[in-house]
């Protein structure tokens, strides 16, 4: 039987940890944990370190200080914030989805299933817009049932009702399989409401909490200006909504910010 108490729920725990290139430290002191059903997401501006935290937690870089702990076992999905594809050979959606590893086709059609992509499983990676391309790469991701989703920049290339699309499906992958959820946030100005932490990097943690405080918090003013803490727009989900239609219409965010 799973054990539902705090500690077990842990997926990842990272204690002061500090990675250092040569002379140069990037991070330090990184303090920071996902829980399964936890969304917790990275924000601070360029060279900040939101990416190299990230691959502390995924295993892909070790900390030079610090201790790392992972659940045993812990699977984890990351979707790239790109994908280096040969763009002159064809490909279609389902061979991407099953390019590293081999899934049985019921397997395949269930994870484009699951994030609204069922229809193009025969349609060329080339010709997908942004937001389909995204959907596909979360499918590859989620296709291998990960405890731990990982995402570097969801929604770069979307346009903004696909932004709002692709954070539904974020929230709706956290509800349906208790995953924890590390996403890293390049565009400061829209938050997903759902985050359960925010944690404002610029090389250390500079403040953290929900977005409501980060957002009022003196450090986040400091590092990007009273100016961006006005228009950070925290995305709210309507839970009385009708999925799949009419996004934008319940979001409540500064159109002009955009
Ligand atoms: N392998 C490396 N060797 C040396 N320096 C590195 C290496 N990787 C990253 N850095 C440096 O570490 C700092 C943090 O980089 P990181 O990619 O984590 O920032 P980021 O917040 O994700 O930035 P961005 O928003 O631009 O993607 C940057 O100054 C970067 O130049």
């Amino acid at each position: 039987m799973r054990e539902l108490d705090g500690a077990s729920n842990q997926l990842v725990r990272l204690n002061g940890v500090a990675v250092a290139r040569g002379r140069r430290t990037l991070v330090s002191g990184i303090d920071l944990s996902i829980a399964r059903g936890e969304i917790v997401t990275l924000i601070g501006p360029n060279g900040s370190g939101k990416s190299t935290t990230a691959k502390v937690v995924t295993g892909v870089l070790r900390a030079s200080r610090g201790q790392v702990w992972r659940k045993p076992g812990l699977r984890i999905g990351y979707v790239p914030q790109k994908l280096s594809i040969d763009w002159t050979l064809p490909l279609t959606v389902e061979r991407l989805v099953t390019l590293t590893a081999a899934f049985a086709p019921h397997e395949v059609e269930a994870a484009l299933r699951a994030v609204g992509a069922a229809h193009l499983k025969r349609a060329a990676v080339q010709d997908l817009s942004g937001g389909e391309f995204q959907r596909v790469l979360f499918a590859r991701a989620m296709i291998r049932k990960p405890d731990l989703l990982v995402l570097d920049e969801p929604v770069q290339g979307v346009d903004f009702a696909g932004e709002i699309a692709l954070y539904e499906l974020i929230r709706e992958i956290r509800d349906t399989t208790g995953c924890g959820i590390l996403m890293i946030s390049h565009d400061l100005h829209v938050v997903m409401a759902e985050t359960d932490t925010v944690l404002c990097l610029n090389g250390h943690v500079c403040c953290r909490g929900t977005p409501d405080t980060v957002k009022a918090s003196p450090e986040y003013r400091q590092l990007f200006g009273a100016r961006a803490a006005e228009t950070l727009a925290i995305y709210q989900h309507d839970h009385s909504h009708d999925h799949g239609h009419h996004h934008h219409e319940h979001a409540e965010v500064d159109a002009d910010v955009r």
